[in-house]
């Protein structure tokens, strides 16, 4: 018989050669509390812990795994692919084969430079923008999450809010300074900061929509005005969907929502299928500046790994419209069965939702913005948490993050999650 893994000896250990013992924030437990679930594989809508447990996973990933773990196809994409080398430093046909699977699905997408990550994107689109308008100064919503690039953390949602940090020490003030907070779904102080600062403006960027300090939709109209406001005063509007691209919808939120057209846009996650693969996209005139064609520098060794196109190629193939509807209905069910729970055990929440994607907010007024989310009951959330890890549903460990479906979730892992969901309650409750 195998020998039992005990994970809190496997976690100090962890922590005595890796910072916190994570290779991302987000993975510690920092807020919830414990030992985190330390995966040894992941299959289908489970993860299994480094002793075999399995549990229905809500976090899939952090989103990429829209088909759930390990599915058979995206697999054998890339075991195809590994075959005939793993890295080659030099153009593939799979790059252009994907580029041109992003542009049939998004049509702004007009040109695409592939990169390993999501920071990569965002911070390869601020410099772009910064490039193509001669302008130093970048506008960003207080809570969202553009990864961790020196002038994006500020304010930033994602670990560093679940930290209940500013920002990150280490970011120079001046590259702070040419960042300007702007409370999220609120155009008129957007417009009052155009107002004061318009030309030296370079860009808004904004998740499509935010995710990061859990799910706050759009107001009516909000990335319209972006548009319009962007647009008067010559700035490039940024759009951030490596979260919400090809997850929301074929077309991400910009396939759902109309009038938004944003210059650039940014993709991660869904796109690489699970494997370490990012994208920025937008308008022909303005990527046509990037090198070697124009002058704004931008360059990876592994961007357009041959394993990641072959899994993203693989993902963006398998995810047809069953699969989407499959996910917008498991998740409805589960945003239901969570209402009904909390609500049956008079636990204070609002389940906030973008089309398939959702967050539960443990108050009981809606969440319209950073300060908003930040108002909610944290540690009803870690009872919640931990009362549903114990009955083997992995969460998000943080009130601040997104929970994720896949077309992998069938009705035993519904049942799972809807079995487990009223003993949660109770320990939400039980302050
Ligand atoms: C909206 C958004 N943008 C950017 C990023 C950064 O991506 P990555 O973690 O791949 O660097 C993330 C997530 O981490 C994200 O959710
Ligand atoms: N919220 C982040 C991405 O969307 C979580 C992933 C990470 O930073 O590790």
């Amino acid at each position: 018989m195998a020998q039992v893994i005990d994970t809190d000896q496997l976690f100090a250990r962890a922590k005595e050669i890796i910072p916190g013992g994570v290779s991302s924030p987000v993975r510690a437990f920092g807020s919830v509390g414990g030992t985190p679930v330390f995966v040894g594989e992941a299959h289908g809508a489970q993860v299994f812990d480094v002793n075999g447990v399995g549990y229905v996973d809500l976090v899939c990933s952090w989103g990429p795994a829209l088909l759930g773990h390990a599915h058979p196809g995206v697999v054998e994409a890339v075991r195809e692919a590994a075959k005939r080398g793993l890295s080659f430093g030099a153009p593939t046909r799979a790059e252009v084969e994907l580029a041109e699977l992003i542009r049939g699905r998004v049509p702004m997408a007009q040109q695409v430079r592939f990169v390993s990550t999501g920071t990569e994107a965002t911070m390869t689109a601020i410099r772009l923008a910064r490039g193509a308008t001669g302008r130093d100064k970048i506008v960003k919503f207080a809570g969202c999450y553009h990864g961790h690039s020196d002038a994006l953390l500020a304010a930033a949602g994602s670990g560093v809010a679940t930290q209940g940090l500013p920002g990150s020490a280490g970011v120079t003030a001046a590259a702070a300074a040419d960042t300007i907070v702007v409370e999220y779904n609120d155009a008129e102080a957007l417009a009052r900061v155009f107002k004061e600062a318009g030309e030296q403006i370079a860009c808004v960027i904004t998740e499509s929509v935010p995710a990061n300090m859990g799910v706050v939709p759009p107001a009516e109209g909000f990335n319209a005005e972006l548009r319009r406001l962007t647009r008067e005063h010559g700035a490039l509007l940024i759009v951030d969907e490596v979260l919400t691209g090809f997850r929301v919808g074929p077309g991400g939120w910009l396939g759902i929502e109309e009038g938004t057209d944003p210059d650039l846009v940014t993709f991660g996650k869904v796109v690489g299928g699970g494997m370490p693969l990012a994208a920025l996209a937008g308008r022909a005139e303005i990527m046509q500046l990037l090198a070697p064609v124009g002058p704004v520098y931008q360059a990876g060794t592994l961007s357009g790994n041959p394993l990641a196109t072959a899994a993203g190629i693989a993902t963006l193939t398998l995810a047809d419209a069953d699969v989407y509807a499959h996910v917008d209905r498991v998740s409805a069910e589960v945003q239901a069965a969570v209402t009904d729970a909390l609500t049956a055990a008079s636990v204070p929440h609002v389940v906030q939702a973008a089309g398939n994607l959702f967050s539960v907010f443990f108050r009981d007024e809606p969440v319209r913005n950073y300060e908003d989310a930040k108002a909610q009951d944290t540690d009803a959330f870690r009872r919640f948490f931990h009362a549903m890890l114990d009955q083997h549903v992995s969460l998000p460990p943080s009130a601040f993050e997104a929970w994720f479906l896949s077309s992998a979730h069938d009705e035993a892992a519904l049942a799972r999650i809807v079995d487990a969901l009223p003993r949660a309650a109770r320990a939400a409750a039980e302050g």
